[in-house]
């Protein structure tokens, strides 16, 4: 069976240190996936290695089979996977639309010929339109995105993030800083338009994890704890014992403090 991401022995040292410690994990096409640990567990060092930021110091990435060692983060965008960055892919002076054209238009492998943009330019703008109406912003279609909410600009990012339909998507805190209401109406938006596609969150809101994924990796000190349901992460008393303190309490409830 080919997942549509495995990582087989992974590590990453930063000098002397192990910050991943040999993870294993094969995550099919459609799960969507979030990773919790405590803080400093390598969480974010585990995104920086599957969207090649960081080269591993040894053990492998597979995306839908493919071996993803040496290969820069816009190889492996074009190969399938993306990552949003948290408001950073947005260009601030530009409108939704010309936004989402945009991340469209990189997505083709725009380079900047003429011939080509033309060519490409209807399909990017009926593409960007579907876009727009997808993460609910097809009514702010000329408004800067500057000019945006916070909470829009985050669908936004979502948007350019999906803009050339990769199959693997990881998340940076989607939802942090927002307010509870904007929180849950953007898990359900995060669903929608993440239907079929494999989702992979970094997340310290218990709730938000909860409330998205359908499997939960648990990372502590650079190892997986556990990879399983949300039910049956909450009952592992190895998950409970890592999270000290108010976090087991948090863990039960799923509730929406921070880890
Ligand atoms: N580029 C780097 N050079 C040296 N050490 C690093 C580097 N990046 C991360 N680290 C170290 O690796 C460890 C894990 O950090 P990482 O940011 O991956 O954890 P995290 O689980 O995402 O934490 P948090 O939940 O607090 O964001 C930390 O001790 C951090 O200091």
């Amino acid at each position: 069976m080919t997942f549509a991401l495995e990582l087989k022995d992974l590590r990453k040292s930063f000098g002397k240190t192990a910050i991943i410690r040999g993870i294993n994990l094969a995550v099919p096409q459609g799960e969507r996936v979030g990773i919790i640990g405590p803080n400093g567990a390598g969480k974010s060092t585990l995104f920086n290695l599957i969207s090649g930021r960081f080269e591993p110091t040894s053990g492998d990435v597979l995306l839908n089979g493919q071996r993803l060692n040496g290969k820069k983060p816009f190889e492996i965008n074009r190969m399938g996977l993306s990552r949003s960055f948290q408001i950073t892919n947005i260009f601030p002076k530009l409108s939704v639309f010309e936004n989402l054209r945009c991340g469209v238009l990189w997505s083709l492998g725009y380079r900047y010929t003429f011939l080509k943009f033309l060519a490409d330019l209807d399909d990017a703008n009926e593409r960007a339109d579907e876009l727009m109406k997808m993460v609910k912003l097809d009514k702010k279609h000329d408004v800067l995105a500057i000019n945006l909410t916070y909470a829009e600009q985050r669908a936004l990012e979502i948007g350019i993030t999906i803009a050339g339909g990769a199959n693997v998507i990881l998340l940076d805190e989607p939802t942090a800083g927002m307010s509870k209401s904007e929180t849950s109406r953007f898990i359900k938006l995060i669903k929608e338009v993440t239907v079929g596609k494999t989702l992979l969150t970094v997340e310290h809101d218990m709730g938000v994890v909860f409330g998205l994924a359908d499997k939960i990796a648990v990372v502590v000190y650079g190892e997986l704890l556990a990879y399983d349901t949300p039910e049956a992460v909450r009952a592992n008393p190895l998950v409970q014992e890592a999270y000290l303190g108010s976090s087991v309490a948090d863990l039960q409830a799923g509730g929406h403090q921070a880890c």
